[in-house]
């Protein structure tokens, strides 16, 4: 953790919506003047999409479990370099994984494959990882240890993995037998590795579908913010000074369901996210400032 570089970590599985909640947080560090770091948790997968491929049926072989949800598929080392060095001074490296044609075009890459590892933008104030890991404790590494802000984009299960199986096919061009693989091949290694983070996130939104979705792999349609509430869970709403009746007069259709979570409508999501994170950037940028001049 840092006072003078802090690290936001905005974690979730695949189709989550993670890259999705990143849209509010740049409104944030927009509105406050903020210069941000971005970081993309793809950047840190281990293997280029064709290396990945046989690395999965080298294990399938050997009767071994292995996805982009594991440590081994990720160079989770280099992650926490980065989240180390970069509360430390501000510094760091990372790259990007060209998911598509557009991306590596501009690299004059292959799709799949990643750039080179780079400094990151020098002189910023603030960090935001967006990605799998952002929260991962395992035997070798403790990501999680270097975060001042933990958040969790979490659908329930069904509502995620349709978001994952509508985006794989219809904007990354998979079959959907191939999707349905990849959910199954990556399960041990999400209840392993991507549930536990959860409990040791600050705060969680957690997409929940109020239409039918009891078989997400037949759904045509993601259902739509009209058809969905937002459970918003905070870990300690004391630590972060949540002030729960401003949320409630302030997000209309919205109530509180435990003493520490609060469900608003999914239309509301995006003004929830900048509602609640919006006054925890600000605090954490005043107490850098204090720190600096000091
Ligand atoms: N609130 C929402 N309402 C409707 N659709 C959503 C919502 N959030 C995410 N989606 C859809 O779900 C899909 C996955 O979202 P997104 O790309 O943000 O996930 P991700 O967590 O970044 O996934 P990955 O890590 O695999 O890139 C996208 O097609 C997105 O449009
Ligand atoms: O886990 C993921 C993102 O969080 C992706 O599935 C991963 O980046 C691999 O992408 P692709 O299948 O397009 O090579």
């Amino acid at each position: 953790m840092s006072v003078i570089h802090p690290i936001v970590a905005v974690t979730g599985s695949s189709g989550a919506g993670t890259s999705t909640a990143r849209i509010a947080f740049e409104h944030i560090f927009h509105r406050l003047h903020v210069r941000a770091a971005y970081i993309d948790g793809d950047a840190f997968h281990a293997y280029s999409r064709r290396e990945m491929a046989k690395a999965v049926r080298r294990a399938t072989i050997r009767g071994e479990n292995f996805s982009h949800f594991g440590p081994g598929a990720n160079r989770l080392d280099r992650l926490e370099k980065l989240f180390a060095e970069y509360g430390d001074r501000g510094t760091g490296e990372t790259r990007r994984y060209l998911h598509d044609e557009i991306e590596a075009a501009e690299f004059d890459r292959e799709p799949g494959t990643f750039t080179d590892w780079a400094p990151i933008e020098s002189d910023t104030e603030l960090m935001l990882y967006e990605g799998l890991h952002g929260g991962v404790v395992t035997d070798q590494v403790d990501v999680a240890q270097h975060v001042d802000l933990m958040v969790g984009v979490v659908p329930t299960i069904n509502l995620e993995w349709i978001q994952k199986i509508r985006r794989d096919i219809d904007v990354r061009g998979y079959a959907p037998e191939d999707v349905a693989k990849v959910i199954l091949r990556r399960m041990p290694d999400y209840v392993r590795y991507i549930t536990p983070q959860f409990t040791r996130t600050d705060v969680n939104f957690q997409r929940v579908p109020l239409v039918d979705t009891s078989n997400p792999f037949v759904a045509r349609d993601v259902p739509n913010d009209d058809e969905s509430m937002v459970v918003i869970r905070f870990r300690d709403p004391a630590h972060w000074a949540v002030d729960f009746p401003y949320l409630l007069t302030m997000i209309h259709g919205s109530f509180m369901s435990r003493p520490n979570t609060v469900v608003v409508p999914g239309t509301k999501m995006r003004m929830a996210i900048e509602i609640i994170i919006g006054p925890i950037i600000r605090r954490l940028l005043e107490q850098r400032e204090a720190a600096l001049s000091r």
